[in-house]
């Protein structure tokens, strides 16, 4: 049966256990053509599991994935649809980067010359005739990438394709990706680093515990974040009081102290102040950074905990997740509830006539 050419990935309520361990729990995102999305979590959190499950590696406990509306082992020729690089490949020891290629190209019937291509496209044209054991962790991650790329395929699954590289490799795979997709086609990359995929992605799903934590885009989870306020008083305590009896429950002190306030503009403050007589010298408007957003999303901070007490860092940062920092000497203090992100879904329509994909070992046409 042919796919719909879309080269669109939905993952719908995605579940795997091994035993008694859940690695993926009802997972549900969509990953759609021109964009690159970033697939985010902590070591353990799922991930590879989930990228296996996509790719017909593994047979979900529950739920569906598809790329192009198919199942991987109903795409035909999966190797003309989706590249994919999972972790811990490994390359024949004295093939050199130009026959490792030559062989994969035969495996999925491209031309002998898309080889060389490819290697060109990753810039591994001077290194053809070398073998990969001699090669960096940079330049395997390169050539891995090179045999995914063979079938010139509209959809790229990348598991941690940043490990290893350094920083001159991190910019180069950037550029790479953000092209591929711009010609309209569909990048999922896998991280546990979120400042390694930060500027290459669009859209994100971020996973811990095999549940998604939140699915969207960047811009939208930057903005769920509410913003807090550092005030520096001349009578902290007088502050926090008038703050409370305005209703403002949401106080607490930094450890240099100023006193954070959450869910109020600078100028309500001031009008505050004025009004009781307060002397303030300085207010400061703090926004979490994303990677913070990503530490309190995979620590499960989204649980209503105030903030905690710490240093600001530099241009005045969170501290860590909730919990973490010195009991706050304010009473009264109630615990803030920070929004939830995470998307609802449309519900998946299971096509007709589908049925759950089996397990196929190895890997299939595409490497
Ligand atoms: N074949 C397996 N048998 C038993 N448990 C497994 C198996 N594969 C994965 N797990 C477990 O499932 C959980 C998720 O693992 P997975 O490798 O998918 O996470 P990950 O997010 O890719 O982490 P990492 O970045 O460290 O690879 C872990 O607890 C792992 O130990």
């Amino acid at each position: 049966m042919q796919n719909d050419g879309t080269g669109r990935i939905l993952v719908q309520n995605l579940s795997k256990t091994f035993g008694p361990v859940t690695a993926v729990q009802n997972l549900s995102f969509t990953v759609e053509p021109g964009s690159v999305t970033g697939f985010l979590g902590p070591n353990g959190a799922g991930k590879t599991t989930a990228l296996r499950m996509l790719l017909g590696l593994v047979t979900p406990t529950a739920g569906v994935a598809t790329i192009s509306g198919r199942p991987y082992h109903q795409l035909g020729n999966p190797a003309r649809v989706v590249g994919a690089v999972l972790e811990n490949e490994g390359f024949h020891p004295r093939r050199t980067a130009l026959n490792h290629l030559r062989v994969y190209a035969a495996a999925i019937g491209v031309p002998d010359q898309r080889a060389g291509e490819v290697l060109g496209l990753v810039g591994l044209s001077a290194a053809a005739q070398r073998r990969p054991g001699d090669f960096s962790l940079g330049m395997r991650q390169r050539l891995a990438l090179a045999t995914a790329l063979l079938g010139n395929p509209q959809v790229l699954v990348l598991d941690e394709p940043a490990n290893g590289l350094d920083p001159e490799g991190i910019l180069w795979l950037r550029n790479f990706l953000r092209a591929y997709a711009r010609e309209g086609r569909t990048v999922l990359v896998s991280s546990h680093l979120l400042s390694e995929v930060e500027q290459t992605i669009d859209q994100v799903v971020i996973i811990s515990h095999g549940v998604t934590r939140y699915f969207g885009s960047l811009e939208q989870l930057r903005g769920s974040q509410q913003s807090r306020v550092l005030v520096q008083a001349a009578d902290p305590n007088a502050l926090v009081k008038a703050l409370q009896e305005a209703g403002h429950q949401q106080v607490e002190p930094t450890q240099d102290g100023r006193v954070a306030v959450l869910g109020v503009t600078r100028q309500e403050i001031g009008d505050l102040v004025a009004k009781s007589g307060l002397a303030v010298y300085g207010m400061e408007e703090d926004r979490a950074d994303l990677e913070k957003l990503f530490f309190q999303l995979t620590n499960g901070a989204y649980t209503g905990a105030p903030m905690p007490a710490q240093p600001p860092q530099q241009g005045g940062g969170w501290g860590p997740p909730p919990g973490a920092g010195p009991a706050s000497p304010y009473q009264q203090q109630q615990p803030y509830q920070q929004q939830q992100p995470y998307q609802q879904q449309q519900p998946y329509q299971v096509p007709p006539g589908y049925q759950q994909p089996g397990q196929q070992q190895g890997w299939g046409g595409h490497r």
